[in-house]
């Protein structure tokens, strides 16, 4: 969702641009550059203070004319440039991203402001073309504007999935998720105790199945597409409804900074992303016409927004049932990826950790009852969210109209980034932030049943709505595999802590050694 900064890039590499387009993009480029001498000479006289409001005007990072600051965001890991830069330019400061103006926030402050104080003057988006066409313009809950469908289709999610209540209906697939996951590292052990497990494949395996068990009532071993004329094994799914479009979502287009020549053709990405597109809605559109036929699965995510949005078209309810698709299968892994690989470089806090879930259970193993009595699991699932948020940037928001944050001027049409990595990595909010240490949360100021420790959910009207399933999950994974297993990188592991594109998830998958632990047996 965050991808739309590296568009610059593909702008270099791309190496099969073809002659007309390069003659198109010259005289854009001569075009561009009247152009931005104009704006030029008219930021030249400026003042650097609002004469509507009387407030100062957001600092700026300096950068080359024409293309801003795109060169220095070049190393692929955005919102780390941007922490950086706060360093040096404050929590808020602005950026040029080719002819458009980015406001990026790095503190919890700011942040709280933008997404709470002044939400009423920030409540749409701007998505990258890619985005918009994967979230078809917008229909998903998370890259909606703030407006009547989003009222509605939030209220579908919350009382259809994710609300407290529902979740209790979905119990059943969490728990079985946990056995799942545990008797395959347990089979593990017996039939390979020498060998690394790569614990991504099996999560990410049962973490897809109650994706689709919540979206359609049951998991999917295989389904024909009709429109593909083909029929895809789960692998195959997997791969179109969240692998591709995790993809597409990081795709470039470098038109995104210079929107006054989007008239350019851009043939390689426009035929990359549709494709992708569409590959996902026939897929959906199988899995959805499966399910109806079956008509067994009462209580499935597609049946609730069948009858309670009535006003959707097929198309969005196709797009907001893939959205939970890919919003279970994602984000859940990455945190619970990060805390295992912690957890294995940490032996003293899985000591530690055993000896709380002993003292609280016994022999019996964790249920989620006993979450709210385990603030250990607690603190590590809160210091793995802070260190390795997995939405670093929240998705562009827009300012329309006149508004103020953090003592500054921001006026309408400013593009706001939010830098949720930057706000959890703040020295002057975090002891030694680039350490991972539970203990943190283990202060009387944090409250146990509060989900937002840090800024990594989110906050204000469109705060995370999936913080509680998140939670959940992650919570027991984290207790039930260090109840059972003892845990230790492989040879190697510990400096594997790169990260995939612009996104928090791990680039290589986990490879740790395993142990069960003698009461686990
Ligand atoms: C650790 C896991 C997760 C993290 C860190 C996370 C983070 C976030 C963040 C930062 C936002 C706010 C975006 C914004 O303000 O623009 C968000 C929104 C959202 N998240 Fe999550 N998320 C997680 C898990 C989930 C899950 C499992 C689901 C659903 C299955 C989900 C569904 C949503 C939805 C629907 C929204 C949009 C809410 C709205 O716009 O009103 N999230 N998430």
């Amino acid at each position: 969702m965050n991808a739309f900064l590296h568009q610059f890039l593909l702008f270099h590499n791309n190496h099969t641009t073809s002659m007309p387009s390069m003659i198109c993009f010259l005289l854009g480029f001569v075009v561009s550059s009247f152009l931005f001498i104009f704006v030029f000479k008219k930021l030249l006289s400026r003042h650097n203070m609002s004469e509507v409001s009387g407030l100062p005007s957001v600092p700026v990072v300096p950068g080359l004319p024409l293309i801003g600051n795109l060169l220095q965001l070049k190393e692929k890991k955005p919102h780390k440039t941007f922490t950086r830069w706060s360093e040096l330019y404050g929590p808020i400061y602005s950026i040029k991203m080719g002819s458009s103006s980015l406001v990026v926030l790095n503190s919890t402050e700011t942040a709280k402001e933008a997404m709470v104080t002044r939400f009423a003057s920030i409540s749409t988006r701007k998505l990258s073309n890619a985005l918009t066409v994967l979230t078809c313009n917008k229909s998903m809950v998370a890259t909606s504007d703030y407006d009547d469908f989003h009222k509605l289709v939030k209220r579908c999610i919350l009382n259809g999935l994710l609300g407290a209540n529902a979740q209790k209906r979905k119990r059943h697939y969490r728990d079985a998720l946990i056995e799942n996951v545990t008797s395959k590292l347990h089979a593990h052990t017996r039939d390979h105790p020498e060998e690394p497990v790569n614990f991504r494949a099996i999560f990410e395996h049962e973490l897809f199945g109650v994706a689709l068990k919540q979206a359609f009532g049951k998991d999917i071993e295989s389904i024909h597409v009709d429109e593909l004329g083909e029929t895809l094994s789960r692998e195959e799914i997997f791969k179109v409804l969240v692998h591709d479009m995790m993809e597409g979502a990081i795709d470039v287009d470098w038109r995104d900074f210079f929107p006054y020549l989007k008239w350019i053709p851009n043939n390689s990405f426009e035929s990359r992303i549709q494709q992708k597109h569409k590959r996902r809605l026939a897929v959906m559109n199988a899995l959805i016409q499966d399910t109806l036929k079956q008509n067994d699965s009462d209580d499935c995510y597609l049946n609730y927004l069948m009858s309670e949005g009535k006003t959707l078209t097929m198309e969005q309810i196709a797009i907001l049932v893939w959205e939970t698709i890919i919003e279970t299968a994602d984000t859940t892994l990455v945190t619970t990826e990060w805390a295992i690989y912690e957890l294995a470089k940490h032996q003293s806090v899985q000591d530690r950790l055993c000896e709380e879930i002993q003292s609280v259970c016994g022999g019996e193993k964790i249920k989620e009852e006993k979450l709210p009595l385990l603030p250990y699991v607690n603190a590590i699932f809160h210091e793995t969210l802070r260190k390795y948020s997995p939405a670093p940037l929240v998705p562009i928001r827009y300012a329309h109209e006149d508004t103020e944050i953090g003592g500054y001027h921001v006026p309408a049409g400013s593009e706001i980034a939010i830098n949720i990595y930057g706000c959890n990595m703040d020295k002057k909010r975090w002891e030694k932030p680039e350490e991972w240490w539970p203990e943190r949360f283990l202060d009387d100021r944090y409250e146990l049943s509060d989900l937002h420790k840090t800024m990594a959910f989110g906050a204000g009207k469109r705060v995370c709505a999936g913080a509680l399933q998140a939670s959940l999950m992650a919570g027991i994974a984290i207790g039930r595999l260090v109840q059972e297993f003892e845990w230790k990188l492989r040879d190697g592991e510990e400096e594997n802590v790169d990260t995939y594109g612009l996104t928090s998830q791990k680039l290589y998958p986990l490879m740790a050694i395993i142990n069960p632990r003698p009461s686990s047996s």
